[in-house]
Formats: structure tokens, C-alpha cells, sequence
């Protein structure tokens, strides 16, 4: 539900109420209070001398074109968080509290400056339907704009995820299979457009195994932790199908040309070590301890100055967009075609008969 006008003027009261929340949490506030009432920031940058004035504008101006009615009810909620925090400094909010509404294929949580964005189809192992792809692209794209400072994707259940869902091949309209293969295509190249574009850290958390394109767009992470039982798998010669999420660029510039091609050809499936012996992975964890571990290193990294970090990855990431776009859409084109082959429909209709699996 949206905050109303009187809600962000009640928080505007309770803010008064409540203890110092510290320096970083006041400028927050500030500048989500100054989106709110008057946009995005026009006024002119103040001068490095004028340390406090420059630290409020850059917090403002870090807050882009977020409308108005986001930042309200961002700065309702912030305010409503550190009230709840110190009326009761150690409660956790259940999950379901925490859930943003609106998406049937994901739970999409906020907490402590992370934004995680968690497949959620563990009977179909985290298979990516069109309805998936399109709420990924979504989340993101809020992800992008929220006051999160780190954001991270990951599964639910045992897998990462199992790739494309295959049954996307098979509702095919009155249009014909051409038309599926182009909008296919279109859908494809967006999705990956948003990580390439995606403007914060991001963070891959590999809970288990992961299969094509669940895989490929790894390359446009900035981190990629991995449970030990976690497994790389590009079967795409198997499936008729050719690389994509940049993967022909991204993975040879990784792991070297002759590695990435034993995955990306021959379908070379990696165990979690492999995989981070070759530098697709930053680093493995043991199952049992996986997630404790993980998330007590990110929610350290989640308090570094935001800004800092998106600017850094800017500087690492940014020379490169241009060219990563254009892989996108020339593997997106490739790809188009390969849906029409024999090789590619044969192999989908075997895992959709039952006949095969990976
Ligand atoms: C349209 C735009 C973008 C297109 C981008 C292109 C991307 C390319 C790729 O991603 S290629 C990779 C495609 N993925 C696969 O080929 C994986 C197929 N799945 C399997 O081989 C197996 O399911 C498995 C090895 C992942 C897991 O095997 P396991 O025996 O452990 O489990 P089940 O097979 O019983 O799976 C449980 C149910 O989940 C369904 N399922 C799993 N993966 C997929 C999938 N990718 N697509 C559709 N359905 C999937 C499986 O059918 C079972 O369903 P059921 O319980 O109803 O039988």
C-alpha cells in the first residue's frame, strides 16, 4: 500500500520523537524528505569546503529522478523501521513482513541496506518462465532506484536455478513459431540489458546448482559466492542452442578462450571449486555454514558508504557497457535462429516427452 500524505506526515512527527539515529541514517532522511516535497535535486553543488551542505546535497542528488510518492513512502518506512528499532532494538521482523508485494515467481526482500531478489519455483528448480523474466527485470529495475545499497539474487530450495524453462518453447501463438522466436529473442535481450545496465553491486548467491542462462549472466556480476554443492552447467550444444548473457565475451575474458569454450561448446559441466578456480566464482563456502557465512559478510559490506561503492563499480564496469550491449543483442540474434533448428526443437521436445534430461 502507498504511504498517504498523512503518513508521511505522521512519520514527519515521530521522527522528532525518536533517539539520534546517527549521521548516516539523517542524511537519508533528509534527502528522502527533499525528493519527497521537491523532487529531484536542481540546486546548485555546493563547494568542497562546506562539508555538511555538500554531504545533504550529494545524499539528495544520489537519489536520481526517485518520484516523489517512492521517496515518501521510503522515508514512512525508514522512519517506521527505526521506530520499531528502538521500541524493541533486538526484534526481527518476520519475512512475510518484509516481502514486497506484487511478484508470483520471486520473494523480493529489504533489509539492512540489501535488496534480495530470490527465484522462487523450488519444485521447478528455479526454472526461468517468461513471467520470471519479466519480474526479474522488474525487481531490478526497483532495486535500482531503492535505498539499498548492495543487491543480491539467489534460489529458494536446492537449486539456483535450472535456466530457461523449457515449456517456454511450447506456447507458441497464432502468429507462429517465428513470432515466439523473435519475441523470445526481444525478452532475452532485454533481461540481460538490466544487468548490464544494473547500476549497484551486485551479488550472485549460488545455493546450489545452476544451468544455462542462470549461469551465463554470472559474467555481469560483481560478486559470485557459491555454496561447495553448487554445480556450472551450459549445456547449450546439447539443447541446439548457442551462448548468451555476454558469456561469449564475458567467460573467455574470465577463464581464457580454451576453458570457456570446454563449457560454452562442449558443455563442460563445473563443480563450485572449478568453477572458482577459474574465476567465475569468488569464493566457496562449505553448505552447512553457506548462508550464516554469506550473509554476515554482506551485511558487513551493505554498511560501506553506497555511494563509493556504485561509483567504483561505475569506473570498473562502465568502459565496457557499450560493447557488452552489443554481444547481447548479436547473441540474442543468433540465438533467434537457433529456436527455429531441428537440433534445438528435438532437444526440448526430448526433455518435454520425458525422453531426456541433462
Ligand atoms: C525466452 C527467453 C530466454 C531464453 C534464454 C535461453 C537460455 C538457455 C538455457 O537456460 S539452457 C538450460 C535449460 N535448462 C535445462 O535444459 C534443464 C532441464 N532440466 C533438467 O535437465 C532437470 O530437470 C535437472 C537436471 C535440472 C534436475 O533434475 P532432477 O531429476 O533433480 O529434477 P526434475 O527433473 O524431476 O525436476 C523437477 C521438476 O522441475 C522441472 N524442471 C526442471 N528444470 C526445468 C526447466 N529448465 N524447464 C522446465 N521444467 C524444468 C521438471 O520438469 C520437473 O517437473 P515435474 O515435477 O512437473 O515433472
Amino acid at each position: 500500500m502507498r504511504a498517504s500524505q498523512k503518513d508521511f506526515e505522521s512519520a514527519l512527527s515521530q521522527v522528532k520523537l525518536l533517539k539520534d539515529p546517527g549521521n548516516e541514517v539523517k542524511l537519508k532522511l533528509y534527502a528522502l524528505y527533499k525528493q519527497a516535497t521537491e523532487g529531484p535535486c536542481n540546486t546548485p553543488k555546493p563547494g568542497v569546503f562546506d562539508l555538511i551542505n555538500k554531504a545533504k546535497w550529494d545524499a539528495w542528488n544520489a537519489l536520481g529522478s526517485l518520484p516523489k510518492e517512492t521517496a515518501r513512502q521510503n522515508y514512512v518506512d525508514l522512519v517506521s523501521g527505526l521506530s520499531s528499532s528502538s521500541d524493541s532494538s533486538s526484534q526481527v521482523k518476520p519475512e512475510a513482513d518484509r516481502k514486497q508485494p506484487g511478484y508470483e515467481t520471486l520473494v523480493v526482500t529489504s533489509e539492512d541496506s540489501i535488496t534480495k531478489i530470490m527465484m522462487n519455483r523450488p519444485a521447478k528448480k528455479n526454472a526461468m518462465t517468461t513471467q520470471m523474466y519479466n519480474e526479474i527485470m522488474l525487481a531490478l529495475k526497483a532495486a535500482s532506484k531503492d535505498d539499498s545499497a548492495i543487491t543480491v539474487l539467489t534460489g529458494n530450495g536446492d537449486y539456483y536455478s535450472s535456466g530457461n524453462d523449457l515449456s517456454n518453447f511450447t506456447d507458441i501463438p497464432p502468429e507462429g513459431i517465428e513470432e515466439k522466436a523473435k519475441s523470445g529473442a526481444i525478452l532475452l535481450r532485454d533481461f540481460v540489458d538490466c544487468f548490464i545496465d544494473f547500476p549497484k553491486p551486485l551479488i550472485a548467491v549460488v545455493n546450489g546448482p545452476a544451468v544455462g542462462i542462470s549461469v551465463t549472466i554470472l559474467g555481469l556480476f560483481d560478486t559470485v559466492y557459491a555454496s561447495n554443492r553448487a554445480t556450472f552447467h551450459t549445456p547449450f550444444s546439447h539443447l541446439g542452442q548457442s551462448p548468451e548473457g555476454c558469456s561469449s565475451y564475458t567467460f573467455p575474458k574470465i577463464m581464457g578462450p580454451a576453458k570457456a569454450a570446454e563449457m560454452l561448446i562442449f558443455g563442460k559441466k563445473l563443480t563450485a571449486a572449478e568453477a572458482c578456480a577459474q574465476g567465475l566464482v569468488t569464493e566457496v563456502f562449505p553448505d552447512s555454514t553457506f548462508q550464516k557465512e554469506v550473509w554476515t559478510r554482506l551485511k558487513a559490506y551493505s554498511k560501506l558508504p553506497p555511494n563509493a561503492m556504485r561509483i567504483s563499480k561505475q569506473v570498473i564496469r562502465n568502459r565496457e557497457k557499450e560493447k557488452l550491449h552489443a554481444i547481447n543483442a548479436e547473441e540474442s540474434r543468433v540465438l533467434q535462429e537457433r529456436w527455429l533448428s531441428d537440433e534445438c526443437t528435438n532437444a526440448v521436445m526430448n526433455f518435454l516427452t520425458r525422453k531426456a534430461k541433462l
